[in-house]
């Protein structure tokens, strides 16, 4: 999957990921009543409305971007309808041949890791069948609980050509309570980084290694040092946008070969009709400014890396 990653991202000349996070604030009205109307203002009625959100947006969208990242989250908040939804978005966004990264921060003792990574990457045996459960491409993990966390992942990865993406330093304000403490005198982001590279080594795929990290775009000399410790894993940046990150600061988040980084974005997107700049498409075209607003980020970090 990590070549197939690298083949779309040179394919769309966009590296970028639409984050598929539907709040219910953010699917417009006329989307709203008409999943109310079939079933009733109840958790099938919202998980109905954020698939059918999600499934305009990417039709508006996938021609242009190499892959997607559905937040579990949004979609655990409506139970059992709500991971329906999340399934559908995961099964439509492959069918358009988009990469899909399911950011679901999973990370346990040994055998519970395994779990999760069947659940996300793997097949599960049920009986004689092999059954797929969510299906997802890469999965995002934490690594707090050490490679006892990160091996049952690397092992399903290794059998399924799937990837991980592994927390490095976050793009939260409070990411340094933890993450920047020193250990030898050097901040545990960089020892994690360290650890993805050597996780990494054991399982490359052409170019780069199916081993990859989250690093936040709101902090690029963070991303600068680590894109040197881990020169193989491709990263994965959150917090372009409605967290205040921009084109100009990830330049060094990506190799010489102009590869190497994905950058996320998901409300600055799927919620792009209620910016001002996007205002025009009104609520009716809130797919075509999720498109827009591709357009422009893909511009902007184009332009900042043919700037450095
Ligand atoms: O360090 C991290 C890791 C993950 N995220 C996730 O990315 C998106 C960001 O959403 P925006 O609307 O673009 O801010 C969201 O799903 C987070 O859970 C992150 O922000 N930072």
């Amino acid at each position: 999957m990590i070549n197939q990653l690298v083949a779309n991202i040179r394919k769309t000349k966009a590296p970028i990921v639409v984050g598929l996070d539907p709040m219910l604030d953010y699917v417009p009205k006329h989307v709203q009543d008409k999943a109310f109307q079939e079933f009733g203002e109840t958790l099938e009625g919202a998980a109905e409305a954020i698939w059918q959100f999600n499934k305009a947006i990417v039709d508006g969208t996938y021609d242009l971007i190499p892959a997607v990242k559905p937040q579990i989250a949004m979609y655990e908040q409506f139970g059992l309808p709500g991971l329906g939804a999340f399934k559908k978005t995961v099964d439509y966004c492959k069918e358009k041949g988009l990469v899909v990264i399911g950011d679901v921060k999973r990370g346990d003792i040994g055998s519970t890791s395994a779990a999760y990574a069947i659940a996300h990457l793997g097949h599960v045996q049920v009986g004689s069948k092999s059954c797929l459960p969510f299906g997802e491409d890469f999965a995002t993990v934490n690594p707090y609980l050490g490679s006892d966390g990160i091996n049952p992942f690397i092992k399903v990865c290794r059998e399924e050509k799937k990837g991980i993406f592994v927390l490095v330093k976050t793009s939260n304000p409070s990411s340094g309570e933890i993450q920047d403490q020193p250990v030898d005198g050097r901040p545990l982001y960089e020892l994690v980084g360290e650890k993805v590279a050597a996780w990494g080594d054991e399982l490359m795929g052409d170019e780069y290694s199916y081993v990859g990290a989250v690093v936040g775009a709101t902090y690029p000399e963070m991303g600068k040092v680590l894109r040197k410790i881990m020169p193989k894993a491709y990263i994965l940046v959150p917090g372009y946008g409605a967290q205040g990150g921009k084109g100009k600061d990830l330049a060094h988040f990506f190799n010489e070969d102009g590869l190497g980084a994905i950058v996320n974005s998901s409300r600055g997107i799927i919620a792009a009709y209620k910016q001002e700049k996007y205002g025009k498409y009104g609520e009716e075209g809130f797919a075509e400014a999720s498109r827009a607003a591709v357009e422009d980020m893909a511009a902007d970090i184009i332009e900042a890396l043919n700037l450095r």
